[in-house]
């Protein structure tokens, strides 16, 4: 059955991302809520098209910034997911994971943080032991900007600091963290919570680490099924990328409050961040990556998923349409509300982020 209130969401997505993520099956279940997902084309001025409620993008550049200006200034009411200025503090992994240090979960036996990382401008830095000796090897060698290029997915483990030279910076230099090869990915879909786990990096043992002939090893995204189009069948999309081993899940509402807590400092609705639980202590977890906008189609179930907040936002811009801002949608994670998909979580858990 309908929702009452019926909303048309313009989305400006890159040709891979349409193909990944505006499924038959979204835009049914979407249309069957009163939610209209109407592309938007590259060649004509947003302002020219819609009208839209709502513009849902994973694009980027000047061009289409000041696109989106003109469309919000003609259309103060519409809601811009998400707004470029907070998507780009994901572009580097250094302000991506400094957001991380600035929250605080109370009251759990739970800890977390971010792994030890240094960030290496130049070649002549790279060659100068001070600015690295801090740093355990293995480490990760990470583009410093994440800005969704290939180039930016491009990894290496390093084994040891007489690699480093073959390193192009600038880079961020961060621990390799034994977490058991098992990475936790949670899925944020505004007040909507899903923690799946993906295969990841296996452990380096020390004698490993000695034994190595190379010392240094690249990898890209691998965590990641290289191209979902060579599966053609969802469930065993599903099942090739997620992992049913035995590896305990990260406790629910400790992810639900880191969750919470991301969302309101970065003032994003779409994104996902990954987790691994460092095997040295059995309760401290490390978010290693903070991504915009994600392969949500990987996660069973997203067309609910994200029907479901569409429909949220078109009802709460109904409902306050006098004012609604773009970050408006954000406002409700102030209450520190959050709904983990499977089941309700104690709202009254609070997430304050230390300023
Ligand atoms: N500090 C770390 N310790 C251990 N393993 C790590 C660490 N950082 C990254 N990894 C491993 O490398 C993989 C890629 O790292 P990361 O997620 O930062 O790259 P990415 O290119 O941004 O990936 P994504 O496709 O998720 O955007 C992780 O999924 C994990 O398996
Ligand atoms: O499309 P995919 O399913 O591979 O989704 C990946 C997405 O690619 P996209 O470019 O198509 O959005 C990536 O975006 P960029 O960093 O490259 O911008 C990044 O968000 C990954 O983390 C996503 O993988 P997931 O974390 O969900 O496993
Ligand atoms: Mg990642
Ligand atoms: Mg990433």
């Amino acid at each position: 059955m309908a929702d009452k209130k019926s909303g048309t969401i313009g989305y400006a997505l890159a040709p891979k991302k349409q193909n990944s993520f505006i499924r038959d099956s979204l835009l049914t279940l979407a249309k069957s809520r009163g939610i209209e997902l109407v592309r938007v084309v590259s060649d004509r001025p947003l302002v020219d098209q819609g009208p839209f409620d709502c513009i849902l993008h994973k694009l980027y550049g000047d061009d289409w910034k000041r696109q989106l200006q003109d469309f919000q200034s003609r259309n103060p009411n519409a809601v811009i997911l998400d707004a470029p200025e907070a998507i780009e503090r994901l572009h580097n992994r250094i302000s991506m994971l400094q957001v991380v240090s600035e929250l605080r979960v109370d009251d759990r036996t739970e800890t977390f943080g971010i792994p030890k990382q240094i960030v290496i401008y130049d070649k002549e830095t790279l060659s100068d032991g001070q600015a690295w000796e801090s740093l355990k090897f293995p480490v990760i060698a990470k583009p410093l900007v994440a800005d969704g290029s290939a180039k930016s997915h491009k990894m290496a483990l390093v084994f040891s600091h007489g690699a480093l030279n073959k390193l192009k910076p600038p880079i961020v230099l961060q621990e390799f963290v034994n977490h058991g090869g098992v990475i936790f990915k949670v899925y944020v879909v505004g007040e909507r919570v899903r923690c799946v786990k993906r295969k990841s990096l296996p452990d380096v043992s020390e004698e490993k680490v000695l034994g190595v002939s190379e010392d240094l090893l690249s990898f890209s995204q691998i965590s990641n099924l290289a191209n979902r189009d060579s599966v053609n069948d969802d469930e065993k999309f599903y099942q090739m990328m997620s992992l049913d081993d035995t590896t305990e899940m990260p406790p629910q509402a400790f992810i639900v409050d880191i969750a919470s807590g991301l969302r309101k400092a970065m003032k994003l609705n779409l994104f996902n961040f990954d987790v691994i639980r460092d095997s040295r202590y059995g309760n401290r977890y490390l978010i290693i990556d903070i991504n915009y906008f994600p392969g949500y189609a990987k996660m069973p179930g997203y067309e609910k998923v994200l029907t479901d907040f569409f429909c949220d936002l078109i009802h709460k811009k109904d409902v306050d349409d006098t004012n609604v801002k773009e970050n408006e949608v954000v406002a409700d994670g102030d209450k520190g509300n959050a709904v983990v998909l499977t089941d309700e979580i104690d709202k009254s858990k609070s997430v304050t982020v230390q300023k």
